[in-house]
């Protein structure tokens, strides 16, 4: 009986799967663009726990033709970005993908994507991919229409050049006490060491960085292991143990808000209220995070309310948002309590792991290629050579803008290793025109648009015939036999992030690390100039090289072992390296 009761519901499932598929392939056809089908959902939740695991991934890279492999590949989100161009050498830039239950369009090419990301009323954000970071409240990422044009009005003006000029010194001070942190670890010969996982140093990098520079609260890079936090003056200090009323100490809550993403979400926002409830005591941690968080990020509101602005960090430009005066008018009376709480956390969120993951690439990369780590070195002492020897002595406005070979770095590594290798949009209620290679497609209401990073990043289209290779010296405004110096002197360049003269640029819509339009990224010059600065303290002081992993591998197993761990490198909020790869750090003096 029950045996028959299965068969029955999995025959209604299938024929339901096979009428889904039928519809969506047929809406995808009438679009005229090249079309893709792939007989199971990459949303299956079947499908998604198999390449979960490291065997099955594995099994199909061993078992199956490269083409296949691709085909799969494309399909399962965390994998999509390894197929990088090679479905748009084969299908085009833009093509529709069919599974049962999901119709997509995929855009590798830049003229689309740059129309895409402008036509703001019509390629909307999906926002249900979004709804559950809005835990602490409304804000900036998880708005469309005009709510989000209120939030965007309040919170740009907190990205400005003084909020630049605090990354700056921050970055100074948080780097020179990771490298010290490395150097006392390692006193045996602090002129020479290895850094076996350099992943938790750059991931509280970043967070302390944020930390000081949204929040204001700054933190030792080495926790201080006081035994108790005390009242409002030193709640956010380090301590062994939480201050009366919480459960986590400052630091400990935002890393573990950060590690746990996932179960944080499904406790406070995925599940329904009465699950959630009925499931406190699997996910007290995740509930107790989440509260406490709350009550320090009010506590920060609360503090910085009373106190007349003074260091320029995010939290006082979004208060300054509702102040009395001018503002005020401006901005029709600023963000309420949850506002400015949902757009704290979510700036904790946007600029904590993108941040890290590239530093991590942009080590690996730079130890793997000598070149260019020797041009870095090169363009830091030329853009450094007359400042005084602490860089925390130098001064933002000058000496940022000299640090060019860093940016390059910084550029290029986005281009390889973009942090988000998907920009989703949405088209909404109503068909939508694209025009692609001068005709125009209609595509139909309620599709996912995947501007897809991999796909323009590498096509040799925009980058040339090197574009699979590392290098920050392509972008350089000196180095004249580069590629993309045949974009010079167009008009309309200047891509979110590439608002210097001392680059070249790529075709727009070809490089888009940070989105473009009026949705790009509000924390593009924040990241560049925490990642240039660091860059640079650790560079002018160390070369960094691939250590052995076992005593007798050679230089091109370490080359390839590294290169591996690159090439495995997979997305899920963003694009990060599975396994690490150990580093040799020698001083520069020691040379
Ligand atoms: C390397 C570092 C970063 C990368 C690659 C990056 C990338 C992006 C991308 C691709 C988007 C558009 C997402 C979408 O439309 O779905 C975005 C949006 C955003 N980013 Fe970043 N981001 C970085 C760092 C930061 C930092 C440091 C902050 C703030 C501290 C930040 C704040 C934001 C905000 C608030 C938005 C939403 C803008 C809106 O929807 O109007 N990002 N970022």
């Amino acid at each position: 009986m029950l045996g028959s009761l299965i068969v029955i519901l999995l025959v209604i499932y299938g024929s339901y799967l096979a009428l889904s598929f039928c519809r969506l392939r047929d809406r995808a056809y009438k679009t005229k663009l090249p079309c893709i089908s792939f007989p199971i959902s990459g949303l299956n939740l079947f499908f998604l726990a198999l390449f979960e695991t490291r065997m099955v991934p594995y099994l199909v890279n061993a078992c199956f033709s490269s083409s296949l492999v691709d085909h799969i590949n494309n399909n399962v989100f965390k994998y999509r970005w390894t197929v990088k161009d090679r479905f748009c050498k084969r299908y085009g830039g833009v093509y529709m993908h069919v599974t049962p239950t999901t119709l997509t369009c995929m855009v590798s090419d830049a003229t689309v994507a740059y129309q895409i990301c402008t036509s703001r009323r019509s390629f909307t954000k999906p926002l249900h991919l979004y709804e559950s970071i809005a835990i602490y409240g409304p804000n900036v990422i998880t708005l469309e229409g005009s709510q989000w044009a209120h939030h965007r009005r309040c919170t740009a003006m907190t990205f400005n050049e003084k909020n630049n000029a605090l990354v700056w010194e921050e970055s100074i001070r948080q780097t020179t006490e990771m490298v010290q942190h490395w150097i006392q670890q390692h006193s045996q010969n602090p002129h020479e060491f290895v850094l076996t996982d350099a992943r938790e140093d750059i991931l509280k990098l970043t967070l302390n960085i944020i930390c000081s520079v949204a929040y204001g609260v700054k933190l030792p890079f080495k926790p201080i292991q006081r035994i108790t936090a005390d009242s409002t003056g030193g709640l956010f200090r380090d301590a062994t143990t939480p201050p009366p009323g919480y459960h986590f100490t400052f630091r400990s809550v935002m890393e573990y808000m950060n590690k746990n993403l996932i179960t944080v979400f499904m406790a406070n926002s995925f599940l329904p209220k009465w699950l959630s409830r009925a499931a406190k005591p699997y996910f007290k941690k995740d509930f107790d995070a989440f509260y406490d968080l709350h009550q320090y990020l009010q506590a920060l509101v609360s503090i910085a309310e009373t106190k007349k602005p003074h260091d320029h960090n995010l939290l006082e430009g979004l208060l300054d948002s509702r102040r009395t005066g001018e503002h005020h008018v401006r901005y029709n009376q600023g963000l309420s309590d949850s506002e400015i709480l949902g757009n704290l956390y979510i700036f904790m969120i946007a600029g904590h792991e993108t941040t890290a993951t590239t530093l991590r690439f942009a080590l690996v990369l730079l130890a793997l290629h000598q070149d260019a780590q020797d041009y870095l070195y090169d363009g830091i002492r030329q853009a450094t050579y007359d400042e005084p020897a602490s860089p925390s002595e130098w001064d933002y406005s000058s000496v940022y803008p000299k640090l060019v070979s860093p940016l390059c770095v910084m550029l290029e590594t986005l281009r390889m290793f973009p942090p988000v290798v998907s920009v989703p949009k949405w088209t909404g209620e109503t068909p939508v025109d694209i025009i692609y290679n001068n005709q125009s497609y209609l595509l139909p209401p309620g599709v996912l648009v995947s501007l897809n990073l991999g796909g323009m990043h590498y096509s040799e289209e925009y980058w040339g015939p090197n574009a699979g290779v590392f290098d920050p010296k392509r972008w350089d405004k000196q180095n004249k036999e580069s590629f993309l110096a045949q974009n010079d002197g167009i008009e309309g360049l200047f891509g979110p992030g590439l608002e210097y003269d001392t680059i070249h640029r790529p075709v727009r819509g070809s490089f888009l690390p940070f989105s473009d339009g009026s949705r790009a990224c509000m924390g593009k010059k924040f990241a560049q100039v925490e990642i240039v600065i660091a860059l640079t303290t650790i560079f002018r002081e160390y070369r960094v090289e691939l250590a052995k992993v076992i005593e007798h591998e050679t230089h091109e197993d370490m080359c390839q072992r590294a290169e591996k761990v690159l090439q495995e490198s997979l997305a899920f909020l963003t694009l990060s390296m599975r396994d690490e790869v150990p580093l040799l750090f020698r001083k520069r003096s020691s040379d």
